[in-house]
């Protein structure tokens, strides 16, 4: 066996190669709870995509099915044109899980060499290290890291295989700022030579600064996927935010394309499609002042798109 054959191929031969993730209709129930609802999901090789969505939107099902540790009821996957066991089997994909299998008594070292130990063949342990970003703490024991310092020492291990697909399900819930922003920019830097990425995640900023495109799901289904951009123009609109001095707020509400208003302290907040003849009536018609004007972000189509008053 070669020894990166998995990532040569997914960074050089990009339009040639398989789809690195074909799922399609994949359906899962746990009883009465449909924890998938057919879902279909194509990711080329090279992106980095989030799964962003509630608690039990199915994220870690879809994961699971991904990674073969269980099987859709109905529909197929496929990675890099193989069945996700044998994907694992080749170490073509491999997964970073957010608890377990660390040895408190071993050094960082100790334990990515006893991890290579288990394979035929795999990338040098001081490679993995440094792109892992902790080739500096090798000899600290792994008792004495930090949460951030252990999920780079799993990512580190995963990447022994070299693996095209690299799955992370909920990788830095726990850590502190830091340690998230060190996390993800190993990750961020490794990816940049052409490794697929998916990970789930709770934290709304790391799916806008870290993924190339956000899967957005809601009891089971995907109800939205693109860009960051893409997702956040979803909540079309914008709010106003300014301090209007004997505010008329019926005339505003009525104001062409005003959908609500709010009072803040001593600011008025008002969301529209129209923000150009909002500001316009504002500094025109009225004393308004301290006017500004701000997109409306990720957080309000996530909140949108999966409360429980929106369709599904
Ligand atoms: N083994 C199981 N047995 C019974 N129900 C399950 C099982 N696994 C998941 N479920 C249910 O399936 C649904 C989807 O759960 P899943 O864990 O995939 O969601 P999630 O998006 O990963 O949630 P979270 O963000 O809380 O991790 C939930 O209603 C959950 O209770």
């Amino acid at each position: 066996m070669e020894t990166t054959p998995q990532l040569a191929t997914a960074a050089t031969d990009a339009p040639a190669s398989p789809l690195a993730i074909a799922a399609s209709g994949i359906t899962k129930s746990f009883g009465d709870v449909r924890a998938v609802d057919a879902v279909d999901l194509t990711v080329h090789a090279g992106e980095i995509v989030a799964f962003l969505g509630p608690n039990g939107a199915g994220k870690t099902t879809t994961i699971d099915m991904l990674l073969g540790l269980s099987k859709p009821d109905s529909g197929s996957v496929s990675i890099f044109g193989r069945s996700p066991r044998a994907a694992i089997a080749e170490g073509f994909v491999s997964a970073v899980l957010q608890t377990g299998g660390l040895l408190k008594d071993l050094t960082v070292r100790e334990t990515v060499q006893l991890t290579a130990s288990l394979f035929t063949q795999t990338r040098p342990v001081d490679e993995v290290l440094e792109r892992a970003g902790i080739l500096d703490i090798g000899s600290r024991m792994v008792g004495k890291c930090s949460g951030g310092q252990q999920q780079r020492l799993r990512f580190a291990m995963a990447l022994l295989s070299d693996p095209g697909l690299l799955i992370l399900d909920e990788p830095t819930t726990g850590m502190d700022v830091t340690g998230r922003r060190d996390f993800w920019n190993a990750i961020r830097e490794d990816a940049a030579r052409g490794r697929t990425v998916i990970f789930a995640t709770h934290y709304l900023d790391e799916a806008d600064a870290y993924a190339d495109r956000i899967v957005l799901m809601r009891h089971g289904r995907i109800v939205a996927d693109g860009s960051a951009t893409e997702v956040k123009n979803l909540a079309s609109g914008r709010t106003v935010r300014a301090v209007i001095p004997e505010a008329d707020v019926a005339a505003l509400a009525a104001f062409p394309g005003v959908s609500s208003i709010e009072s803040r302290g001593s600011a008025t907040l008002i969301s529209t499609s129209d923000s150009d003849a909002l500001a316009r009536h504002l500094f025109t018609r009225t004393d308004a002042h301290d006017v500004e004007i701000t997109a409306h972000g990720l957080e309000d189509v996530f909140i949108s798109l999966t409360s429980e008053g929106s369709a599904s």
